[in-house]
């Protein structure tokens, strides 16, 4: 186990300032660190990638997708090198194939989608594709269905013949009904949408993601454009996982450069310049707008931000 943790300190120390740590509790014997080494880990740099993502704050499962990385960079580049972070699709084991080759592949959709408004209500919707913004989606969340399929057709008939992409968020079969651009699904979304039918339908999929461990799950199914979050602190919803911070964010980037990319969750004005730097095509704001005073002048000065 010395030798492990001899490595995983070496990852630790390489890293230290990459910002990709986020706090944790210090870990005790009353709290200890999960255990790593207790599966049919194949090698030494497993075992020291996911302890030393432990130690930097992923949580368990990110962890172990990033030590069987660690391995796979380790024998591609025939030995160990702590300097290194893996960011390479073959290091994930993701999928080999392009897009145009895989027949499960979700439609195309544009690589930067630019600035994308979520927007709660389908008014709010009808103001976005006024102000021509690119891409926007209706989250509305309700109950009652036939007011979820009122507020859909009311977002679709808006976005028609208009410069706008629109997706709507989790209700997928009142999209396909409506004739939507897209959809936007969530990790849990996915256990219960029918994907082949929205594939059948033509319709774009958006899939949320939250670490390592569930973009890799996103990428078997080759969806349109890959959402990753949240990114800084957000009231709007509960997340998974703490905020990823702009330095995982930037590895994120890197490792899924192939998939147009939306960053999401407490993207202002302050900040929504250093994420575009990621190389993510779109960033996704919802107070930054409907929060604004001017939410037209938010939008004008949030892209020109983005440039
Ligand atoms: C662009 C974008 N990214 C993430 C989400 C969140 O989706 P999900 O995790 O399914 O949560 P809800 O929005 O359904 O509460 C999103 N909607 N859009
Ligand atoms: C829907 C959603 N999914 C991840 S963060 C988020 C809300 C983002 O809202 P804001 O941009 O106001 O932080
Ligand atoms: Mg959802």
């Amino acid at each position: 186990m010395s030798l492990i943790r001899d490595l995983a300190e070496q990852i630790i120390a390489a890293h230290r300032n990459d910002e990709l740590c986020i706090p944790i509790p210090q870990f005790t014997p009353s709290n200890p660190p999960p255990r790593i080494d207790n599966e049919a880990a194949t090698d030494h740099y497993e075992l020291a990638g996911a302890l030393a993502a432990i130690h930097m704050g992923f949580i368990e499962s990110d962890a172990k997708v990033l030590g069987k990385a660690w391995s796979r960079m380790a024998q591609g580049d025939g030995g160990f090198n702590a300097q290194k972070w893996p960011n390479r699709p073959e290091h994930f084991d993701l999928l080999p194939w392009t897009r145009n080759m895989n027949p499960n592949a979700f439609a195309e959709c544009p690589t930067r989608l630019g600035l994308y408004g979520v927007m709660p209500d389908a008014d709010w919707v009808k103001r976005m594709v006024d102000a021509e913004l690119p891409t926007v989606q209706l989250r509305f969340k309700s109950d009652d269905r036939s007011k979820i399929r009122k507020q859909i057709k009311e977002a679709v008939a808006a976005s028609k013949d208009s410069k706008t992409l629109l997706f709507i968020n989790d209700y997928w079969e009142q999209a396909i009904d409506a004739g939507a651009y897209g959809v936007h699904l969530g990790q849990e979304d996915i256990a219960t949408a029918n994907l082949d039918q929205i594939r059948t339908a033509g319709l774009r999929l958006g899939l949320s993601t939250h670490g390592y461990a569930e973009m890799a799950y996103a990428d078997r199914f080759c969806p349109s454009y890959i959402a990753m979050g949240a990114v800084f602190p957000t009231n709007l919803k509960m997340m998974p996982t703490a905020p990823q911070g702009l330095g995982r964010l930037y590895q994120y980037a890197k490792l899924m450069s192939h998939y147009p990319l939306v960053a999401i969750g407490g993207i202002d004005e302050g900040s929504i310049h250093a994420v575009s730097k990621s190389g993510v095509g779109s960033v996704a704001v919802v107070r930054a707008i409907t929060q604004a005073k001017d939410p037209r002048a938010a939008i004008k000065h949030l892209q020109e931000l983005m440039q």
